[in-house]
């Protein structure tokens, strides 16, 4: 398990991670969630020890990572898969890791195994495409068997197919009971791969809990009636005490009352209803909803288009 508590790191002037306390259990895909600069990096390697809290703490399996006797076989970490000796075979880079942390090198086969690696295990790393190297990452991670994994934007430019590897791998590692902690910027693919969310803004959190219930908080569905008898329908809302608002002279929209009371309440004075629709808000304005206004800078283009459209600093070179 990972534990932070009243972890704070600022760097001169800049507070990235902001009195945060958390926990990532066991046998779950927890994501870290937020916007560019929200602070997941930043928190990430203070986990890894590469980064020290200015105050607070952040444990695996209770002690800080410095303190771990043998960090590898404890926590595996794709933290910048571009970390890598370029003249080096996949074999042998995950071979001199393994040789410099104490772990036998026949799990290096096991590792390229997992990962699909075995027929690329003799080529050099420089030749791999961003998928490969993502590959290779999250093999150097496993190969010390940890039960605690952290992947810091493992998708972040990866292909559908490689992205669906990614997640499933993820969700098997948690389903070995493994601890798996997964930062992304994309709700969509954090619906899809987590079962609990951290979402974290200007490096403080913002919400955390299971991903339904993190979306469902964010969201509200709004019913939308056509009527031709809208006056009448609105007389017979406000006499059951329903809010809503006129949209249009024949609609009627409301986000407090269930779209069965509204069909109910119009049929017992026989009204007519062209249109009785329930609306869910997208991923997109669910993370919008929960991260409006935590964004570390903007760049004039309206939030909607940039959820989809912004690369990361990473990706686009000035990280
Ligand atoms: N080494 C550093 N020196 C100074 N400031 C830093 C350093 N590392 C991070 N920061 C700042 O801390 C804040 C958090 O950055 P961090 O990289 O942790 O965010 P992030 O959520 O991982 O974002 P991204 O998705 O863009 O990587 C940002 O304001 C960033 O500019």
């Amino acid at each position: 398990m990972i534990e932070a508590v009243g972890l704070t790191k600022r760097y001169g002037s800049t507070t990235a991670v902001d009195n945060v306390s958390f926990t990532v259990e066991p046998g779950t895909v927890t994501g870290f969630l937020g916007p560019n600069g929200a602070g997941k990096s930043t928190t990430m390697r203070m986990i890894m020890g590469l980064d020290r809290p200015t105050s607070g703490t952040i444990t695996v399996n209770g002690r800080p990572y410095r303190q771990l006797a043998t960090p590898l076989r404890e926590v595996g970490a794709l933290l910048d898969a571009k970390g890598l000796h370029g003249s080096r075979s996949a074999r042998a880079h995950l071979t001199q890791l393994a040789v410099s942390n104490g772990i036998p090198t026949r799990r290096v086969d096991e590792v390229l195994e997992i990962t699909g690696l075995t027929s690329v295990a003799k080529k050099k790393v420089k030749g791999f495409s961003l998928g490969m190297g993502q590959r290779l990452g999250i093999a150097a991670a496993l190969l010390g068997d940890p039960k605690v994994l952290i992947f810091d934007e493992p998708v972040n430019g990866l292909d559908p197919e490689g992205v669906k590897w990614v997640r499933e791998t993820c969700r098997s590692l948690a389903a070995q009971g493994r601890t798996v902690f997964i930062s992304s910027h994309l709700m969509s693919e954090m619906a899809l791969t987590a079962d609990h969310l951290i979402v974290i803004g200007r490096g403080r959190i913002l919400t955390s809990g299971p991903v339904n219930e993190v979306i469902a908080s964010a969201t509200s569905d709004v019913v939308r009636v056509v009527t031709p008898d809208a006056d009448r329908l609105a007389e017979v809302l406000t006499a059951g005490g329903l809010e809503f608002r006129r949209t249009a002279p024949d609609t009627i929209t409301t986000t407090t009352a269930p779209a069965a009371r509204i069909g109910e309440a119009a049929a017992s004075h026989g009204l007519v209803l062209h249109e009785l629709v329930t609306q869910r808000a997208s991923l997109e304005e669910a993370y919008l909803e929960l991260t409006n206004g935590e964004v570390e800078y903007t760049t004039g283009v309206p939030a909607a288009e940039q959820v989809g459209g912004r690369r990361s600093r990473r990706e686009a070179g000035r990280h």
